[in-house]
């Protein structure tokens, strides 16, 4: 087995990755563990669930599965919701422990009911998707979205641990793997250029499932984001800059509607964005942003933005949780592999970017 670990001020665990991880899940549970619930949704728990409690089965504790509708668009206070009724009328206490077993959504809203369920409880994260395993499972954000924005309720809340078996990927369309692939990329271009390269050489290794590429690029960007959130796990600084794409990105989930582009591709697309930005204010190379462009047509994300009125879109990345004094705050590349903050004010350039990137 392949471990990571996270030590973060608040608190130190391990990402544990194997193929058949699943069927191992009772070796994770704390022995004073009064009660589990499996939160999940349709999906998964159709194909998955008998695997998870027949691991269970041997720890004698009561066990009851939360199926939550499926999708981005449920990502909210009232699906939360459903979680503490279920936990309340089963009378689960402050020993009670929740699983979030699905993709980015359901590892979100789980992860805040646990922060929150009677001032905090532990959890663990079984992430199903590409992109849940190498992004969403790590590193203690969680939340649901608001109309308004995204994201905008929630907390930073760490999981006890985070169990990754690959196995799962071979049920997951083509279209998510290739939202995962995205945010993956985001860590080379961010911070490791050696990765980035290693991603251009093997895209199609990945793209196929790969089992020994794919175990290593998940255990690689499990390390990456593990090293930032180990430096700053509330985002005061560093942190900031695995928000890389997302400006734009979020702009583009929350202005056409929660659900219709896939997290990924809305960040895949905003990394071609941001590439564009750092090139105008940073002299981020021609070469590179093309390379970026290449990259994510190669993946099969989108590479140009959707139709998205433009002041809706501005007034979107004005909410953003980075900006600061009004002024928004992106993240820009000097360089494939180096990132920083940057606060822009030029409203002409943005404007710009925003008009050419789109179909
Ligand atoms: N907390 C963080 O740090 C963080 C990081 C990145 C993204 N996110 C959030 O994650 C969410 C996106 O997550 P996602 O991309 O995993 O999407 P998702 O959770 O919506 O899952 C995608 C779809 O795949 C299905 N699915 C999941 N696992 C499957 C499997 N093994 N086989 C077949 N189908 C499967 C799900 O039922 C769902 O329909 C967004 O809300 C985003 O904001 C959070
Ligand atoms: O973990 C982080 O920090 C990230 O920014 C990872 C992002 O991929 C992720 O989409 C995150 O949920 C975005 O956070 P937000 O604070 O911009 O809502
Ligand atoms: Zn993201």
């Amino acid at each position: 087995m392949n471990i990571v670990k996270v030590n973060t001020k608040s608190s130190c665990y391990n990402i544990n990755i194997s193929s058949g991880r699943l069927k191992h899940i009772n070796e994770s549970i704390p022995i004073d563990t009064t009660s589990i619930a499996i939160i999940t949704n349709n999906t998964i728990s159709s194909m998955y669930i008998d695997i998870i409690k027949s691991s269970l089965k041997s720890i004698h504790k009561p066990i009851i599965e939360i199926c939550l509708p499926e999708g981005e668009e449920y990502k909210n206070l009232h699906t939360l919701n459903i979680i503490f009724d279920n936990l309340l009328k089963n009378n689960f206490d402050r020993k009670s422990l929740l699983i979030a077993f699905g993709g980015g959504v359901i590892g979100d809203i789980t992860g805040f009911a646990a922060s929150v369920y009677m001032r905090g409880i532990r959890f663990i994260q079984i992430p199903t998707t590409l992109l849940a395993q190498i992004d969403s499972s790590v590193g203690g954000k969680t939340a649901v979205n608001h109309i308004l924005g995204k994201n905008m309720i929630g907390s930073f809340y760490q999981p006890i641990s985070v169990e990754i078996d690959i196995d799962v990927l071979n049920t997951l369309p083509k279209r998510e793997i290739s939202a995962g692939l995205a945010e993956m990329i985001k860590y080379g271009l961010i911070i490791d250029k050696n990765f980035w390269e290693w991603c251009e050489n093997h895209i199609k290794n990945l793209i196929n499932l790969d089992q020994n590429h794919l175990i290593y690029a998940i255990k690689r960007s499990c390390e990456l984001k593990s090293f930032v959130v180990s430096k700053d796990e509330k985002e005061n600084n560093l942190r900031a800059i695995l928000n890389f794409g997302h400006t734009f990105g979020h702009a583009i989930e929350s202005v056409l509607g929660y659900g219709k582009w896939l997290h990924g591709e809305a960040v895949a697309c905003g990394m071609i964005q941001a590439a564009e930005l750092s090139s105008n204010i940073l002299n981020l190379k021609r070469s590179d942003v093309e390379r970026i462009r290449s990259m994510i047509k190669n993946i099969n994300c989108p590479i140009l933005a959707p139709k998205i009125d433009i002041e809706k879109w501005l007034h979107a990345m004005k909410v953003d949780k980075k900006n600061t004094n009004g002024e928004i705050n992106f993240v820009l590349l000097p360089e494939i592999g180096s990132s920083i903050i940057k606060s822009v004010s030029n409203k002409d350039i943005i404007n710009t970017i925003l008009i050419t990137s789109t179909i």
